[in-house]
């Protein structure tokens, strides 16, 4: 029996046309830099560059049910479950520029539980695009929500922005916390005290 392929052999030669597409708008800013895109050290840099964009905005190639792939388990689980310092990098979408920290995830499951590692891949899903922080931590809160019915779900957010460390206010030592409650970790005060406790 043969194996069917054909989403994968589509996605990977999407990825190589739109890497065929950059390649040549970074050639096109390295001359604008004043850079020679001929000397050797720069040869290679346009595709390369381009391949690390594609790779660094992968998460709009991909959808919710793709990356949690049915890993939805029944559980009477009922009490305020909590993954914390899920790492990630994101790109601000302001001057295309990485924005870097970690984020806390907790909810309040009612019947079904989620596959641990899909919560880093739900990060990864809404960080690996073009960002602000604030609507990263949403679409993280709202994704666990809609994947596991949750009665209740909060997601906190730490970031360090290289747009404000390399260059405009350069400020090294700021980061930002942003964070969203959904459900009773919004309606209980003493559920949200709870999940800022556990992830203190
Ligand atoms: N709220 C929020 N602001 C962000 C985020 N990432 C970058 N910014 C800010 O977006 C703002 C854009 O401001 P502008 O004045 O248009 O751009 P700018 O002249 O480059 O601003 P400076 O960084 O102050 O030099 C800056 O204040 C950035 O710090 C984010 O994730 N959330
Ligand atoms: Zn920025």
């Amino acid at each position: 029996m043969t194996l069917p392929t054909p989403n994968l052999s589509l996605n990977v030669n999407a990825d190589e046309q739109r890497i065929e597409a950059i390649t040549p708008l970074y050639q096109q800013l390295l001359v604008q830099l004043g850079e020679d895109p001929q000397r050797e050290g720069l040869l290679d840099t346009p595709k390369r560059a381009a391949k690390a964009m594609n790779y660094l905005t992968k998460g709009y190639r991909q959808t919710l049910e793709e990356v949690t792939n049915g890993a939805v388990f029944s559980s009477s689980a009922d009490e305020l479950v909590v993954v914390k310092n899920i790492e990630f990098y994101s790109m601000c979408e302001h001057h295309l520029l990485p924005f870097i920290g970690h984020c806390h995830i907790g909810y309040l499951p009612q019947g079904k539980v989620l596959g641990l590692s899909k919560f880093a891949r739900i990060v990864d899903l809404f960080a690996r695009r073009l960002q602000i922080q604030e609507q990263l931590t949403q679409q993280i809160a709202e994704a666990v929500e809609e994947v596991t019915g949750a009665a209740g779900v909060g997601v906190i957010v730490e970031a360090k922005h290289m747009c404000m460390m390399m260059r405009g206010v350069e400020k090294q030592n700021a980061s930002m916390r942003s964070s969203v409650m959904l459900g009773q970790l919004k309606s209980s005060a003493m559920t949200r005290q709870e999940f800022l406790k556990l992830v203190e």
